[in-house]
């Protein structure tokens, strides 16, 4: 099982690293690593698992976090109509996306990040992905609002790009034009 421990932190070389492309189809290990990302992903969402590991919560997270270069993210969480995203993806790629941008009012955490950074991290509203399932399926999704910000985070991961390079550093709070805020 995946815990805290296995976490790389700020500073890991793998973090600011671009992750290789994974052979498809998928080998019995990548697929392994995924449903454990995934397994991590539910157990620190869940209270009691959570307090028993010591596990902080997070909805998505990507290989190169636990200092493994490949290009695998998973993400599970329950948008705010109750849509449930649960997924492994390898190969994630954006295809497309919107010129209007948006932020998460609250800003960002990171499973990486032990410390709070303050500021907006402006991302594109809405994108087009394409990628490649844990049964080896392409995966075509067009996301907007918070499902859009926590896929381009994850993805950021595998090209080596933290959330912090994208806050404005003169002025963190600074809101970009044709952005809007997600709460
Ligand atoms: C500095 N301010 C903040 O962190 C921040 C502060 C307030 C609100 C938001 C919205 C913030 N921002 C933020 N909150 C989250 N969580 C909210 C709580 N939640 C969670 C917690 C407990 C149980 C179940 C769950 Cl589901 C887990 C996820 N997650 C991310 N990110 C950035 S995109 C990838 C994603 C990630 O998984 N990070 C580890 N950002």
């Amino acid at each position: 099982m995946i815990t805290m421990k296995d976490i790389v932190r700020e500073g890991h070389p793998s973090l600011t690293r671009s992750a290789a492309v994974v052979e498809v189809p998928l080998s019995k290990d990548d697929k392994q690593l995924l449903e454990d990302m995934m397994q991590f992903l539910k157990n620190s969402q869940d209270e009691e698992i959570a307090e028993k590991y010591e596990l902080r919560a997070g909805v998505g997270i990507a290989a190169p976090q636990l200092g493994i270069e490949k290009q695998i993210i998973a993400i599970h969480f329950e948008d705010i109509d109750g849509k449930l995203y649960s997924m492994g993806l390898v190969n994630p790629k954006i295809i497309s996306h919107s010129v209007e941008q948006s932020y998460l009012s609250s800003g960002e955490g990171c499973l990486s990040v032990d410390r709070p950074v303050e500021g907006y991290v402006p991302r594109h509203a809405r994108i087009t992905i394409k990628a490649t399932d844990i049964n080896d399926q392409p995966v075509k999704l067009r996301l907007k609002g918070y499902p859009a910000i926590v896929f381009q985070h994850e993805i950021d991961h595998i090209n080596g790009i933290m959330f912090f390079d994208r806050i404005n550093t003169e002025d963190p709070f600074n809101i970009p034009e044709n952005s809007s805020p997600i709460q």
